[in-house]
């Protein structure tokens, strides 16, 4: 960075704090807008609702800022978990893991996910797109206008891709850069058991059955680019955006079925914030299912239950809970080799069995020895790498409960991962491909051998899965969009029986995306802004 463009960046910072401390001195009683929790898709939808000036938006966040260096060192992600960046979520004790209860972290701050996530950008693949298109009825979300859409949100700063990729957008895309020996490694050994390279995971190669790729990340300058920083950020000296921390929605408020604002606690105050337009929720598949449930959205016999009067019966509300479940296979390094970039810099995706014509499994690689709680009492080595070998289409589905008509009382969460016996046989194949990729000779000069699991009988290694097994942070579909009775929103993601409210977050996927989340969510919230602003003439 120049001098001049650092003084710009600190004149720009100077004058967007003093424009948000204005704005948010004290709240308006109404915006047209409200966009519920600013993570992955919310930065995007309060953005685009922004860009036109005569529209004012509020965006509210539960966390608080994203300026802080274990947001925005690429190295540091791993230490916001468990810390004041991530919702502590613990799923139920799961009897497919052996009874293990399994940490969900999820981000709590600007830029949700996407400001303690991998900063894996990973768009989906061809078939995700088409079929929540055929889910829909609706066309806008098929694979060639979702395709559209990341050309023109993308900066891209790889091999040029004219068909699939776009260089004017907001969010500054770029493969790792001068990626570890382990990651150019792994490319090797995929070829050599006949898995295609690619330049990048995000053009042809999720077109078809697979591949192997230097991973493209959320990087710029060597620091985090979160999707609150490329759309959000920008904006920050705008009359018409405020952006509010430390304020967490526990509801939604009506005349009638119409969504007419939120009820929220800020600074221990609980007060009332109305929505001349629309109320938008992007709080992420736990919390806006929560929001839903508590304002009397959701399934009537659910909601009687703990005790709340019903607005709407939408028995999908906190249902379908999905999310990709990883198996960490371990080697140990010959010698130490420090991570680069974020750790995880090579992704593989492939099938577990040959006749699928798409993958159904997702191997993102990590520069150190990521152990669950249980497997780390196998004895994990120094140093090493691990691959985060995972279902990419998990069969398991679980279910989200209120637990009290309390909105400070928090979910009950059954993940319910590896409950359906597809999945133990996905896994099988899963790890075995893992195994043969990490044995091979391509990285024979880089490590000491393999820590975990080692060559086990077919028993012993269903063990080993049930103990490995770790969530992916992919919590997705739980307000999933449709046409069956179990929808909760449609193509324009109206939530269904109400006026004024949409959703716009993960929760949202019929199914979830076959890799990495945050690249949907931004189309998620790019889909939102598109249908807000045709639907409101904006
Ligand atoms: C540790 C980790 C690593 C990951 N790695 C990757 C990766 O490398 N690549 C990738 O593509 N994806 C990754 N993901 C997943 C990705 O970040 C998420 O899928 C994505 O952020 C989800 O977007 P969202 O908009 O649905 O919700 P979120 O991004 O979670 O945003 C929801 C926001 O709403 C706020 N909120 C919640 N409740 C309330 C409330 N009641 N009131 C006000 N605000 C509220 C939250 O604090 C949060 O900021 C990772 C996630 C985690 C946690």
């Amino acid at each position: 960075m120049t001098h001049a463009n650092h003084d710009d960046a600190q004149d720009f910072q100077r004058r967007a704090a003093e424009n948000q401390a204005r704005l948010t001195a004290e709240l308006k009683p109404a915006y047209d807008f409200i966009v519920c929790g600013a993570g992955a898709s919310g930065s995007v939808v309060a953005r685009r609702l922004a860009e036109n000036e005569a529209v004012q938006v509020l965006l509210i966040e539960a966390g608080g800022s994203d300026e802080a260096e274990a947001v925005l060192d690429p190295a540091l992600w791993p230490t916001n978990l468990g810390g004041e960046r991530d919702w502590r979520f613990t799923a139920e004790p799961n009897p497919h893991l052996n009874g293990r209860a399994l940490p969900m972290s999820m981000g709590k701050g600007l830029g949700g996910g996407s400001s303690i996530n991998v900063m894996v950008w990973a768009r989906g693949h061809r078939s995700d797109w088409d079929h929540f298109a055929e889910e829909a009825g609706d066309e806008r979300w098929n694979y060639q206008n979702v395709l559209d859409i990341y050309r023109r949100i993308e900066n891209w700063q790889g091999a040029p891709d004219p068909l699939r990729r776009g260089s004017n957008g907001p969010v500054w895309v770029q493969p790792a850069a001068d990626p570890s020996p382990v990651a150019h490694a792994l490319l090797d050994a995929a070829n050599a058991l006949g898995i295609p390279s690619y330049d990048s995971p995000n053009g042809r190669m999720m077109e078809g059955e697979g591949g192997v790729a230097i991973s493209d990340m959320l990087v710029r300058d060597g620091r985090r680019h979160s999707l609150f920083r490329a759309y959000v950020h920008p904006y920050l000296d705008r009359p018409n955006l405020t952006v509010v921390t430390g304020t967490t929605v526990e509801r939604i408020a009506f005349e009638g079925n119409r969504a007419v604002g939120v009820d929220i606690v800020r600074g221990g105050q609980r007060q009332r914030i109305g929505a001349v337009h629309e109320v938008v929720l992007s709080m992420g598949a736990m919390q806006t299912p929560k929001v839903l449930m508590h304002s009397g959205i959701g399934d009537e016999a659910e909601l009687r239950r703990v005790g709340i009067p019903v607005r709407q019966h939408l028995p999908g509300v906190g249902a379908n809970l999905q999310d990709h479940v990883s198996f960490g296979c371990i080697w140990e390094y010959a010698a130490p080799i420090a991570p680069r970039n974020s750790g995880s810099e090579a992704t593989l995706y492939w099938k577990s069995r040959p006749e699928l014509t798409a993958p159904d499994l997702l191997f993102c690689q990590v520069e150190f020895p990521v152990p669950s709680e249980r497997t780390a009492a196998r004895g994990v080595p120094e140093h090493g790498w691990t691959m985060f070998a995972g279902l990419a289409r998990p069969h398991s589905r679980g279910r989200l409960r209120l637990r009290s008509a309390d909105a400070a009382v928090p979910l009950q969460i059954d993940a319910n991962m590896m409950s359906d016996p597809a999945d133990m046989e996905a896994a099988l194949a899963c790890v075995e491909l893992c195994r043969d990729l990490g044995n091979a000779q391509a990285f024979r000069t880089l490590v000491r051998g393999e820590a975990m699991p080692g060559k086990l009988s077919r028993e012993a290694l269903k063990e080993y899965v049930r103990d490995a097994a770790v969530t992916y942070w992919h919590q997705t579909c739980t307000a999933k969009m449709g046409r069956d009775s179990m929808s909760v929103v449609d193509g324009a993601l109206r939530v269904y029986g109400i006026e004024g409210l949409r959703i716009a977050d993960s929760s949202i996927m019929p199914r979830v995306a076959t890799g990495n989340t945050q690249a949907p969510c931004a189309i998620i919230g790019e889909q939102a802004a598109a249908s807000l602003r045709a639907a409101h003439q904006l």
